[in-house]
């Protein structure tokens, strides 16, 4: 316990683990920042963190200003925080407030032992003498009830040790519930628990039942994962995006994560402001383009009417009419392109026919010679991806697939399918020299080849996720009920040869499940260079069933190279 005053000379109470000092000590980690919250009995609350980097030896302290001026535009940007007038003064005054309403919230007493909890980051307190604490340094959670009795300490690898002290009164039973209730909340909140650690209800019971005796360390739960990697963006997604796989062996997928879309070579891609026409953006606008009574010519596209609803979800009607278009392909138009980049990319010498393009709907975001702000509501994709998600192994011999740590509901933005950018050419030309890679990356950018005319073989584009890609890659195949919809997005240029593929949830989706997208692929089509993979979406609509019986004879692995994603075939109507 740790004392100190203010000018005004109030006393602050602050509370410190000394277990958790040791723990770092032990592992070394001295680097690590530790923040304490206290409060004086005039309820005053102070925040303290104490930050160790190396010490340097002309220190000269800057002025409180200018560090709070850069701490605001480092959030605004690494966060992006699209609230105007952000401020890390009301931000460090609301944590307080925040603290003293915990305080007087949360004070009932069960058993004698109070109940207030400070979840997560990095925070103990007092509230009275007898506290329940949470710290989380790197991602080590500390329980403490009243310091003494009960320590459990939450590795974020998927081991949880609860470290029960010798002397355990009687009916602590509701509080190990109420720690473990939170433990799941924890998990929510994306500190990886994979859904099955409900488990611990049963063992919490057996927790329990050593109530009366002198227990020293359990282990309530071990499970060693074999793989879990805490940010496979390495910090550039606004959210870190865990890996784990409790499968196999099969260690982390090797690529380059990159956040947006990046030229390979010979692909034409130019973001020319002055291509973007007057009717092609809103540069009267200000603010947010949504809360104009009149829609701006940045809703054209869509009918003149925005795609997105305030608060970021795709409407209803328009979101509709998408998953229609894949769903029912036979109710849309095809377009078959006279010279078609895709047979063409195969062999300049030989004119193959066209197997037909769905002709799809555009969102069209605003961008830089808009008026309003990034915090408009017609911006989404551009800002990036904001739901928690993870990269996991799946059970069912698909490799790697993406899940949401949190409900989603219908319309949300996922992410958007980020990879190389190459020409149809350059991308034949990587599948000849591909000598049997498992799974396959690429995406046709062919949303709008009907309007171009005749593409040239610059302008015919694909998204290579193979090598540098973003966590789109990840995401398995599913026919016909996939939970989510790719839908094409004009940002930069209004050249619809490039855009961007954004992922929607198609319907509510809830915590834990796989993500899923249909690729479109016709696993009746047997000309196609590299065969499709044998699906095993576990779908009702499966299309897969017939070609199932006609590639069972495959014998090399060979043979068994799939073309993923990059088709664009006309797809059979399931059978219901
Ligand atoms: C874009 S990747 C998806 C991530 C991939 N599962 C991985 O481990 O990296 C596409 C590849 O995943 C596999 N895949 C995707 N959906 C599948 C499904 N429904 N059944 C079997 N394999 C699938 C195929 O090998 C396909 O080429």
């Amino acid at each position: 316990m740790g004392k100190s005053s203010n000018s005004e000379g109030n006393h602050f109470e602050c509370m410190n683990s000394e277990q958790f000092k040791a723990e770092e000590e032990e592992n070394g980690a001295l680097n690590a920042s530790k923040i304490d919250i206290a409060s004086s009995s005039r309820s005053e609350v102070k925040i303290s963190l104490t930050y160790k980097s190396s010490l340097r030896s002309h220190f000269q302290a800057p002025s409180l200003e200018s560090v709070l001026k850069q701490v605001e535009e480092k959030c605004v940007k690494l966060y992006r925080i699209t609230q105007p007038g952000f401020s890390m003064l009301k931000l460090m005054k609301d944590m307080c407030e925040c603290f003293l309403a915990a305080c007087s919230t949360s004070t009932d007493t069960e058993q004698g032992i109070s109940k207030t909890v400070t979840p997560g980051l990095g925070i103990s307190k007092e509230c009275s003498p007898q506290a329940i604490s949470v710290e989380d340094i790197d991602h080590q959670l500390t329980f403490c009830i009243n310091s003494t009795i009960l320590n459990g300490v939450v590795n974020y690898r998927n081991r949880i040790l609860i470290e029960v002290a010798s002397q355990i009164p009687k009916g602590l039973g509701p509080i190990h519930m109420d720690l473990i209730r939170r433990m799941r909340n924890f998990n929510v909140d994306g500190y990886g628990f994979p859904e099955k650690d409900k488990k611990i209800d049963r063992e919490i019971t057996e927790l329990d039942s050593l109530e009366s005796s002198s227990a020293g360390m359990v282990i309530v739960q071990k499970q060693q994962s074999s793989h879990y990697v805490e940010d496979i963006t390495k910090g550039q997604e606004a959210y870190g995006i865990t890996l784990i796989n409790e499968i196999n062996e099969e260690p982390q997928p090797t690529f380059y994560y990159i956040q947006q879309n990046v030229i390979y070579q010979n692909a034409y891609v130019k973001f020319l402001l002055a291509r973007i026409s007057d009717d092609n953006c809103c540069s009267n606008c200000f603010g947010d383009c949504l809360s104009s009574e009149i829609p701006c010519a940045c809703a054209g596209e869509t009918g003149g009417e925005f795609a997105y609803m305030p608060g970021g979800l795709v409407k209803e009607k328009y979101l509709e009419s998408c998953i229609s278009m894949k769903r029912d392909l036979q109710q849309h138009n095809l377009f078959y392109c006279r010279d078609c980049p895709l047979e063409r990319s195969k062999d300049k010498s030989l004119s193959g026919t066209c197997k037909g393009h769905l002709v799809r709907k555009f969102i069209k975001e605003c961008w830089y010679k808009c008026g309003c702000s990034m915090a408009c509501g017609n911006r989404i994709v551009q800002r990036g991806i904001t739901a928690r998600l993870q990269v996991f192994m799946t059970p069912g011999g698909k490799g790697w697939g993406l899940r949401t740590l949190e409900d989603m509901p219908k319309g949300a933005f996922i992410c958007e399918y980020v990879g190389e950018v190459v020409t149809n050419t350059e991308l034949y030309e990587r599948n000849m020299r591909n000598t049997g890679e498992k799974h396959t990356y690429p995406v046709l950018l062919d949303a709008d080849w009907s309007s171009e005319g005749v593409l040239k073989d610059e302008e015919a584009l694909c998204l290579d996720a193979t090598s540098y890609g973003n966590v789109a890659r990840f995401i398995n195949h599913r026919c016909s009920d996939a939970n989510l919809v790719g839908i094409p997005v004009e940002v930069e240029t209004p050249d619809h040869h490039y855009y961007h593929l954004a992922f929607f949830t198609a319907r509510k989706v809830n915590a834990f499940e796989e993500l899923t997208w249909d690729y479109g692929i016709d696993f009746d089509d047997h000309s196609h260079p590299v065969k499709a993979f044998k699906c095993h979406c576990g779908s009702k609509f499966c299309r897969d069933q017939k070609s199932m019986r006609m590639t069972k004879g495959a014998k090399t692995f060979q043979d068994n190279r799939d073309h993923g994603l990059a088709i664009n075939l006309p797809i059979l109507v399931p059978t219901k």
